[in-house]
């Protein structure tokens, strides 16, 4: 609005004199105004460094200062509520960042240790191009083809002879631990393996979900074993010139049968290895001749030497079924999200690299953050860091820890999104609906705490306290999930007599869960003990694998029918409650509104229920 009176204060018509001087008064107090705004707004925001990566991706980002141990910068101006805001992030070692901002051509300046590669990229990179496409003619011009060995120096494969990461370093998932050891035995001493006769492993397939530490783990293979490790990504071998990435194959290999033993780790493996033939023009593509390269080398090479390949991918199920043939990647390794007593030891190797008060308890912390991988709970730590330093604490307390999950959890808060009383209003009724359900049907999670402080994309949030990792769901923990789903809806309808389309995610979630109900977990009485998946699930993270909508449209009929009735009926069951409880409703929904924020104890309270602890 500001901005408004700016642009309308020109088109006036020219005063007086005498109104026209004190006009200009006002004027500048109104651009004044207008500054001070924009400066107090400025407001600088921590985020996390996959928050920054986020926005970079969706070009929000318009500047980055690159500083020593902080990344720091501007966002764009999306619409006219959102003000510039400016943003700092911890810095994180992330060979992309320069690339992606150079591509998307956003501004960026500091000290940064890669500018060289920046410089590079300016006037290097098209030189190296001219030069080395001159090169390949000359050489295919010429006779010998060692011209490829130009192609070498270009990998970007690095090696380290001292591997300082161990096993100790890997923390929670001890079974992909277990299955490593005898990898690590037989590169510490293969002849002696071999003499013995054993099988020498030769690929082992680490297969997860994104930052669950694959990568630190196949380095800790290598520190254990003291080994040279050989990494390179599995895009990296296909994103340069036409002939190059099989060449590096071939390079890669070469090297590491000089450096044995040694491992060689192909991150990313699906950028390369995915199945073959799947793209349009249906010919040799420089990825599919990489590809062949890389099972070529796999299948020429003595194992004996003391080589071994591992490779890492959170998608198996696009792999080249001939990768996984035997004498290739014939062993997967799962790393799984680690358990409670996983992330607690996780978070004890990242916790000695900060000051922690006396405060603190990680397995408090653990028991918060059910379905964090290692990469986020290292974040987790980070984050609490830069916030004690941001309030000049000595130590990182356990409120920064508690605000650093808060954040990860569910994005930034943002409490100067402005927003409307009535809309206020509806989130703390849907947010108490949500919570009040919860604690009255006898089988859900208890809650921790009810906020109607946006965050991220959600207006609001009811988080919950799982006490234990749940691996198994009873079908009355199921249904009593879905009644806490619908919950925000029904307090919208009884209060306002209206609904709102704020509760879309609620509805998805309590279908989903009701589909699973009837097809995966034979939980319906009409449709039996049969499960019908519609999607093809890996075999690696599943363990089974199935065919595509296998089941007749009366099948889907049924289905579609059991769905419905299973919300339907959880829908009367959770309209009954609330409306039993319409008052402590009224409550919780006033307390919120007035601190937008209730902890269990207070929220407990409002319910009058004793807490379970002093009971
Ligand atoms: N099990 C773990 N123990 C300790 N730290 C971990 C663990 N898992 C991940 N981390 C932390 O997260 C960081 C990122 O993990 P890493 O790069 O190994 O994950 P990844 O599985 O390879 O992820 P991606 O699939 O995205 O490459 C590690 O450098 C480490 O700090
Ligand atoms: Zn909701």
């Amino acid at each position: 609005m500001s901005v408004e009176s700016k642009k309308d204060s020109p088109e006036k018509p020219k005063p007086s004199k005498g109104t026209g001087f004190s006009l200009w008064i006002v004027l500048l107090l109104i651009v004044g105004a207008v500054v001070l705004y924009h400066f107090m707004t400025l407001q600088d925001e921590t985020m996390l460094y996959s928050e920054f990566k986020e926005h970079l991706h969706a070009g929000r980002v318009l500047r980055v200062f690159i500083g020593e141990k902080t990344l720091s910068g501007e966002l764009k101006q999306l619409n006219s509520e959102q003000k510039p805001l400016t943003f700092t992030t911890l810095r994180i070692e992330d060979p992309d960042l320069i690339r992606t901002l150079e591509t998307q051509k956003i501004e960026y300046s500091g000290k940064d240790t890669h500018s060289w590669l920046t410089n590079f990229l300016n006037w290097g990179l098209p030189l190296a191009l001219i030069v080395f496409i001159g090169l390949i003619i000359i050489g295919r011009i010429g006779p010998g083809s060692s011209i490829m060995s130009f192609g070498k120096s270009r990998a970007r494969f690095y090696e380290e002879d001292e591997m300082k990461v161990t096993f100790d370093d890997v923390a929670g998932i001890d079974e992909a631990k277990e299955e490593l050891i005898e990898i690590i035995e037989f590169l510490s001493n293969p002849e002696k393996f071999t003499n013995l006769g054993g099988k020498i492993p030769k690929g082992a397939l680490l297969v997860g979900a994104p930052g669950t530490g694959k990568t630190l783990l196949a380095k800790a293979v290598a520190g254990e074993a003291k080994v040279p490790f050989l990494s390179i990504s599995g895009s990296a071998f296909v994103e340069m010139f036409v002939g190059v990435g099989a060449s590096r194959v071939r390079d890669l290999f070469h090297q590491a049968q000089h450096k044995a033993p040694c491992i060689i780790f192909i991150d990313e493996l699906d950028a390369l290895g995915k199945t073959r033939g799947v793209n349009p023009v249906g010919g040799h593509d420089e990825r599919e001749q990489t590809l062949n390269q890389l099972l070529v080398e796999m299948d020429g090479f003595d194992s004996r030497v003391g080589v071994i390949i591992m490779a890492a991918t959170n998608r198996p199920e696009i792999l080249d079924q001939a990768l996984l043939r035997p004498g290739r990647f014939d062993r997967q390794i799962f790393v799984d999200r680690p358990d409670i007593k996983g992330r607690e030891a996780i978070l004890r190797v990242h916790v000695k690299e900060v000051k922690l008060a006396e405060d603190v308890d990680v397995n408090v912390i653990a028991g918060r953050t059910p379905g964090f991988v290692g990469a986020d709970l290292a974040n987790i730590v980070n984050e609490a860091a830069l916030l004690a330093a941001r309030r000049d604490k000595q130590a990182v307390e356990m409120s920064d820890l508690e605000e650093a999950i808060d954040r990860v959890v569910a994005g930034l808060e943002k409490k100067s999104r402005v927003m409307t009383k009535k809309e206020k209003e509806l989130i703390a009724y849907h947010e108490a609906g949500h919570a009040l359900v919860a604690s009255f049907l006898p089988n859900a999670t208890p809650v921790h705490k009810v906020s109607i402080i946006p965050r991220g994309l959600a207006l609001g949030v009811t988080m919950f306290l799982p006490t234990e990792d749940r691996y198994l769901m009873t079908k009355a923990e199921l249904l009593d999930q879905i009644g806490t789903a619908l919950g925000g809806r029904i307090a919208e309808e009884l209060t306002f007599q209206e609904t709102t389309s704020g509760a879309r995610d609620d509805l998805r979630r309590a279908s989903e869960i009701a589909r699973m109900m009837v097809t995966e977990y034979g939980m319906s009485e009409k449709l039996g003990l049969v499960t019908f998946e519609s999607n093809y699930r890996s075999p690696f993270l599943d363990g089974y694998a199935s065919a595509e909508g296998a089941y007749s449209d009366t099948t889907a009929y049924q289905i579609d029918q059991e769905v419905k009735h299973i919300i339907d009926e959880a829908y009367l069951r959770v309209r009954d409650i609330l409306e039993q409880h319409l008052e402590t409703l009224q409550n919780l929904a006033r307390v919120l509104l007035e601190k937008e924020v209730v902890e269990r104890e207070e929220f407990d309270r409002i319910i009058g229920k004793i807490p379970l602890e002093s009971a």
